[in-house]
């Protein structure tokens, strides 16, 4: 990648090249022809609103008063209706995991960009930027490692990063037990056994990914991670005390302040599809940041790649499909419109 910059500046050998080269906006990597955007990825709303997420206190969950936890089941399963999104304290999580977790994942980017992107380290799941993007509102300022559980526990998947295998293990076996917690509270008040994902989704197909979003100087209206809904049943983040990201309400962007002692929890697009619409996978991106860069780590509870994804109820709004075909889908539309479409193609 040649120098994009038209000054000097200090490289800083841990950021992909993009995302420390930077020069006019317009001018990005030779393979990503500047073609303009017409359309916004998410219509054009440009509002942005503060205000607060549902919060809700999990402890209510294990209360001895059973108003107290439907109280709590009846709040996570209206925020994941009316909001598609909600934050959790006393989620189980100790603060010193999130820091013990967050210690490895720093050490991790700052691994030269070089090695990052050939060393195969973590199953060789190591992305940054977006290769099929044909303009800034297509880009996201990020690299990522989106890992796939299957092979956690094999020490060869870390090659030098060895103390990053045990806090992984016991960071991704944490959320594991909370998303199936959640899942379970949404899944019973469809009227469908609390256990019913156990068998739907194995802990091997599940995923964790770890996103770093560079300090971006080049512009304010760059995306740290482009505006998308996600393809699992549940996410549930961890995100440090910078902030950026940002979630679709009534047609305005909605700023998610960070909150410390909160994990964030979204539903994703085949909660939407097996719940028929009642939960819903709603839009969000991460804005990129002038001055500070930033950490995020998502927990991805997802099926097997031949698990067949359905409505739980009838009449159903979307045809069943496997959850390969709808990963393979979701690239193809990458690749040839720039963007994810998603749901929208599953319609019956
Ligand atoms: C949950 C996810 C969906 C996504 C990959 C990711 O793990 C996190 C980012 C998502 C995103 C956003 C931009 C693009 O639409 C996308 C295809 C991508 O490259 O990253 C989607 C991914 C997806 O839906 O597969
Ligand atoms: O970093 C964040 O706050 C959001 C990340 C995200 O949306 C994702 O990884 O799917
Ligand atoms: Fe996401």
């Amino acid at each position: 990648m040649h120098d994009l910059t038209s000054q000097p500046i200090t490289m800083i050998d841990s950021s992909p090249p993009l995302l420390h080269h930077y020069g006019e906006l317009t001018r990005l990597p030779p393979q990503i022809p500047t073609l303009e955007c017409n359309d916004l990825p998410s219509g054009g709303a440009v509002m942005e609103e503060y205000c607060q997420l549902p919060l809700i206190d999990l402890s209510c969950l294990n209360s001895t008063n059973e108003r107290e936890r439907l109280a709590c089941a009846e709040a996570i399963c209206r925020a994941s209706s009316e909001w598609g999104f909600f934050q959790v304290v006393n989620h189980g999580i100790s603060p010193e995991l999130v820091r013990n977790m967050r210690r490895e994942q720093v050490k991790l980017f700052q691994t030269p960009f070089d090695k990052k992107a050939t060393c195969g380290v973590l199953n060789n799941s190591y992305r940054w930027g977006t290769s099929t993007a044909t303009c800034p509102k297509q880009f996201s300022w990020s690299e990522a490692f989106h890992i796939p559980l299957s092979r956690v526990s094999e020490q060869a998947c870390y090659g030098e990063f060895s103390s990053l295998r045990e806090v992984m293990m016991e960071f991704a076996a944490a959320m594991s037990k909370l998303s199936r917690v959640l899942a379970g509270v949404l899944a019973e008040n469809l009227g469908h056994p609390r256990g019913v994902f156990e068998n739907i989704c194995q802990e091997i197909n599940c995923f964790l990914r770890l996103n770093r979003y560079p300090a971006c100087p080049i512009s304010s209206e760059i995306f740290g991670l482009v505006p998308h809904t996600d393809s699992d049943f549940l996410t549930i983040l961890s995100q440090d005390e910078v902030g950026g990201l940002q979630l679709m309400k009534d047609s305005k962007w909605v700023a998610v302040n960070p909150n410390r002692d909160a994990l964030i929890v979204n539903v994703g697009d085949l909660f939407q599809v097996w719940s028929n619409d009642v939960y819903k996978s709603v839009e969000h991106k991460v804005v990129a940041n002038g001055k500070t860069e930033r950490y995020s780590i998502a927990y991805f509870l997802c099926p097997s790649f031949d698990s067949l994804v359905g409505s739980c109820m009838e009449p159903s709004i979307y045809r069943k499909f496997t959850f390969g075909e709808y990963r393979s889908q979701v690239q193809e539309d990458v690749k040839r419109t720039g963007r994810k479409i998603g749901l929208p193609r599953f319609l019956l």
